[in-house]
């Protein structure tokens, strides 16, 4: 065979050689260059092709969908305003377009405004999953349910959702009326105002641990998680170190998680003795969980067939899981508590209404006690709820994480790997769906469209992930909001900064909302 013949393997052997002689004469080139190169110029080549990568990297993410033509701040991105975030800023982004994005060190981050992208996304598990900060992982432990993803998450959330029925939720009523009775009593006999900010956080935890835990749990033990549950939100800053140092905000954010669990440990355990061995009634959520294993155990026992087999769960599991709870509900929560009593406050004639309505249902014994069915009955009151979850919802936004190429519109495909945040302020201030969207108005809800209660009010997000505590919000508030404003004068004292918005994880008033509270007679006529 002649050496000239082209043959297809000759053609392409020749190529590899032709290639390679290429690639020795760049780098031949490039260790001229960098032999003749001073360090300082080495420095800055290396400067400029890091530059330039994360400026075009930034542009093939972003496409076609708003965003700052650049990156103003190379590689950082808008990082040091994430760690002060202002309500205005994240209005102005979401107004740019229902699709948007900003890109802050390697991360990049899709913010979706309109209602109807903000719902595709939730009920997308097939491309993406919620986003947790690392942190969060070591906090709540890997082996927590709410790092489950599509079925398994599916699955455990089944068993969860009996804990929040509304046979169950009747249940948790008279622990947490005498939680509100106890807390007015101290509210009213303040000396003059204070901000209510750190007291109702205190509150809703004191509300909430009773709730889970009934009587398990000690005054102390409350206390020790109410005073230094803020160490755990501290701890979860978007941007933390890899590895958990001793003494570091996240070291006192894992300690303090971590003793908590323990706490709830015990109250599990406790629990099974209550429901197993003393055959009790259930009174709190733990009791409840442990009831259903039971009867599910007992059902299964008379019929194999049986689909109601619940496994059982572990004192551990019940932990960390009830530790979900506390986590999930205490700073929005907190955020409903302070806007509802701001609102209500500067409105004496939703007062005047709410007192009429609470008076009506209890037949005119203010001292009927609580319970589901009395709950049921207080409409206005419940409107009035409705209606500030709507005008200022806790959770603004809901970060998500991109789990494969995300076809979000037929022009724009999330990458793989980049956050994507569903908004749910927007759809809850539509003007085509809530007339006059800014102003407090708990009338409209007499008269509420599908639009207006189903596909815009996300206030609890929406698919698979959304709120397990919904239903439990709604009946805890309109039980606490009628009592307190029946019993009680409240007195906002105003400030420059209460209509303003600061964002701490939730939303809450600015000025930490001053507030004052004076007992009443009940049965008198307003003033
Ligand atoms: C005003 C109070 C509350 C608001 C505004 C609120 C809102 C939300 C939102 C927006 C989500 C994310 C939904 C999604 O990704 O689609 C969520 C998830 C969740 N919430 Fe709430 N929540 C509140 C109170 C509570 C309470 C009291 C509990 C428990 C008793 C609770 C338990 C949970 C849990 C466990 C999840 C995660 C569910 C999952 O991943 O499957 N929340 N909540």
């Amino acid at each position: 065979m002649s050496v000239n013949a082209t043959t297809p393997l000759v053609e392409s052997l020749r190529q590899n050689a032709k290639d390679l002689l290429d690639i020795q004469v760049l780098q031949t080139t490039v260790n001229e260059i960098i032999s003749q190169a001073s360090w300082l110029q080495i420095i800055m080549a290396v400067i400029v092709v890091v530059l330039s990568y994360d400026q075009i990297k930034y542009q093939l993410n972003k496409g076609v969908i708003a965003g700052p033509r650049f990156k103003v701040w190379p590689i950082i991105g808008p990082f040091l305003e994430s760690l002060d975030p202002k309500f205005e800023e994240y209005k102005a982004k979401w107004d740019s377009g229902e699709l948007s994005c900003v890109s802050i060190f390697h991360k990049f981050v899709v913010i979706a405004s309109s209602r109807d992208l903000a719902r595709k996304i939730l009920s997308s598990p097939k491309y993406v999953k919620p986003c947790v900060v690392d942190v969060a992982i070591k906090i709540l432990r890997p082996t927590n349910w709410v790092f489950l993803d599509g079925k398994a998450h599916t699955d455990y959330r089944r068993s969860l959702n009996g804990l929040f029925s509304q046979k169950a939720l009747e249940i948790y009523i008279p622990v947490q009326e005498k939680y509100m009775d106890i807390y007015l009593n101290k509210y009213v006999k303040y000396d003059g105002p204070r901000q209510f900010f750190p007291e109702f956080r205190e509150l809703l935890c004191a509300l909430s641990l009773r709730t889970f835990c009934g009587d398990y749990i000690t005054e102390e033990q409350i206390a020790l998680i109410a005073d230094n549950y803020y160490r755990i939100t501290a701890a979860l800053e978007l941007v933390n170190f890899p590895i958990i140092i001793p003494y570091t905000k996240t070291w006192y954010g894992k300690k303090i998680a971590d003793e908590t669990m323990q706490i709830f440990a015990d109250c599990a355990a406790m629990a099974k003795v209550h429901i197993y061995e003393k055959n009790g009634s259930p009174t709190c959520v733990m009791d409840e969980w442990i009831h259903l294993m039971k009867n599910a155990r007992e059902k299964h026992l008379e019929d194999a067939e049986s689909k109601l087999l619940i496994r059982e769960f572990t004192d551990k599991e019940i932990s960390e899981t009830i530790f979900t709870f506390l986590f999930a509900s205490q700073d929005a929560s907190s955020s409903l508590a302070c806007w509802l009593f701001q609102i209500v406050a500067d409105r004496p004639d939703v007062v005047e209404k709410i007192r009429q309505e609470q008076l009506q249902v209890r037949n005119n014994d203010p001292n009927q006690r609580l319970s589901l069915e009395l709950i049921n009955q207080m409409t206005y009151t419940n409107n009035v709820v409705k209606e500030s979850l709507r005008y200022r919802p806790p959770v603004l936004m809901v970060p998500y994480v991109v789990k494969e190429k995300f076809p979000v519109t037929e022009t724009y495909t999330a990458p793989k790997g980049s956050m994507i945040v569903p908004t749910l302020y927007p759809a809850l201030h539509d003007p085509e769906v809530y007339d006059d969207p800014d102003t407090f108005i708990p009338e409209r809800w007499e008269n509420a469209t599908g639009d207006m209660y189903k596909r815009n009010w996300l206030v609890f997000g929406t698919g698979p992930h959304v709120c397990l505590g919904k239903n439990y919000v709604l009946m805890l508030f309109t039980g606490m909001l009628g009592k307190f404003v029946m019993n009680a004068d409240l007195i906002h004292h105003k400030t420059d900064l209460s209509e303003q918005i600061k964002v701490f994880a939730t939303i809450f008033p600015k000025d930490d909302l001053w507030l004052e509270w004076k007992a009443r007679d009940p049965l008198a006529a307003s003033a």
